[in-house]
C-alpha cells in the first residue's frame, strides 16, 4: 500500500467563500473512495485543487508529486472525468478514439474498443447523435482505456437513468479496478456507490465531517430501533441523528457501547445515507 495523496492545511477560498477549508486527507492505493457532500460542499473544488487546476493553500501531494508545480508529470498518472467534460459533438466515435491515441501514451485503442463493443456507441456514429448515456458511455471508455493510478471521476454519472448507473459502477469495478490503482468518485447518489466503496468521506461547507474505511463504520456507529417508551430513553443518550419510523424512532450513535443500547431495541449498522443525513444533513450542522 502506497501513499497516494496526501494534503495538509488545505484551502481554497472565493472572496469570503471557503469552498475548500483547511483540509488534511491521506489516501493511500488499492482504495475506491467515495466523497460524498451536498450541493456547494467543495467537492469539486478540492478534487481540482488535488489535479492543479485551481490556486490553494497549505501542503499537498499526488504520488509525490505538487500539482502545483507539477501538474503535467502528473497527469501522465491521473486521469480525471469531470462532471462539466464535453465532448466533441462534431467528432464521429473512431475519430474520439484515433485522438486519444494521438494525445495520450497510455490509451489502448483496443482496449476501449472492446469496452465499446458492450455498448450501443457504434464507431461509426456521430457524437452529436449519441443519448447522454451513451455519451458517457463513450467518455467512461475513453478514460477506463488510460493506464492511470489516480481515477477521479465527479460526478460521473450526473444526469443518467438508473440502469445506466448501475451498469457504469459494476462496468468501473470489474473492468476496470484491480486492487492497486485508486479511485475517487463525488457524488451525491450514495445508495448506488456504497457497495463498492474502500472508504467514504463526507464533505460539507468546505471542510471534511468523516474519513473512514467502510469496514470500520460498524465499530463506530451504530443504528438503535427504539419504539414505545424506549423512545425517550433512547434519545437521552447523545447521538448523532434520528429518524422517524413506524411507532418510533431509528437514532444513530457514534462510539456508544452496544451493551448500553441493546435492551432498548434492535441495532444495525446503519446504511451510509442514513448516516450522511445524520452527520451533514440533520445531525450536527442543523442541530
Ligand atoms: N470559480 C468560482 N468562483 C466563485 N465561487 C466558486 C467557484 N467555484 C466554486 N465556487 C463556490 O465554491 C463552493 C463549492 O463549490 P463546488 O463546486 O466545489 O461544490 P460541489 O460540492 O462540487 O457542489 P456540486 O455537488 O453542486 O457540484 C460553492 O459555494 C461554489 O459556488
Amino acid at each position: 500500500m502506497e501513499r497516494i495523496i496526501e494534503a495538509r492545511g488545505l484551502s481554497r477560498s472565493f472572496g469570503q467563500l471557503n469552498a475548500v477549508d483547511n483540509v488534511d486527507l491521506t489516501i493511500n492505493s488499492g482504495s475506491v473512495i467515495g466523497l460524498i457532500g451536498p450541493n456547494g460542499a467543495g467537492k469539486t473544488t478540492l478534487l481540482r485543487a488535488l489535479l492543479g487546476l485551481t490556486d490553494c493553500e497549505g501542503t499537498v501531494t499526488v504520488m509525490g508529486r505538487d500539482p502545483r508545480t507539477e501538474r503535467a508529470r502528473l497527469m501522465q498518472e491521473v486521469c480525471f472525468m469531470a462532471d462539466t467534460a464535453v465532448m466533441p459533438r462534431w467528432m464521429r466515435v473512431e475519430q474520439a478514439l484515433d485522438y486519444v491515441t494521438g494525445v495520450h501514451p497510455r490509451f489502448n485503442r483496443q482496449q476501449a474498443e472492446d469496452f465499446l463493443a458492450t455498448t450501443d456507441v457504434g464507431l461509426k456514429r456521430k457524437i452529436s447523435d449519441l443519448s447522454k448515456g451513451m455519451t458517457v458511455q463513450l467518455h467512461l471508455a475513453l478514460v477506463m482505456a488510460i493506464d492511470a493510478r489516480l481515477l477521479i471521476l465527479d460526478e460521473p454519472t450526473l444526469g443518467l437513468d438508473i440502469l445506466f448507473r448501475k451498469r457504469f459502477f459494476e462496468q468501473l469495478l470489474n473492468d476496470y479496478f484491480d486492487g492497486e490503482r485508486t479511485i475517487i468518485i463525488s457524488t451525491h447518489q450514495v445508495e448506488e456507490v456504497q457497495n463498492i466503496l474502500t472508504e467514504v468521506i463526507f464533505m460539507d461547507e468546505g471542510r471534511l465531517i468523516l474519513q473512514q474505511p467502510m469496514l470500520s463504520l460498524e465499530d463506530d456507529f451504530i443504528e438503535l430501533r427504539a419504539v414505545g417508551e424506549n423512545v425517550k430513553r433512547a434519545e437521552e443518550i447523545p447521538h448523532v441523528g434520528k429518524r422517524s419510523i413506524l411507532g418510533g424512532k431509528a437514532i444513530i450513535y457514534e462510539g456508544v457501547g452496544r451493551e448500553l443500547l441493546a435492551p432498548l431495541g434492535e441495532l444495525t449498522t446503519p446504511s451510509v445515507s442514513d448516516l450522511f443525513v445524520a452527520k451533514v444533513g440533520g445531525g450536527q450542522r442543523h442541530g
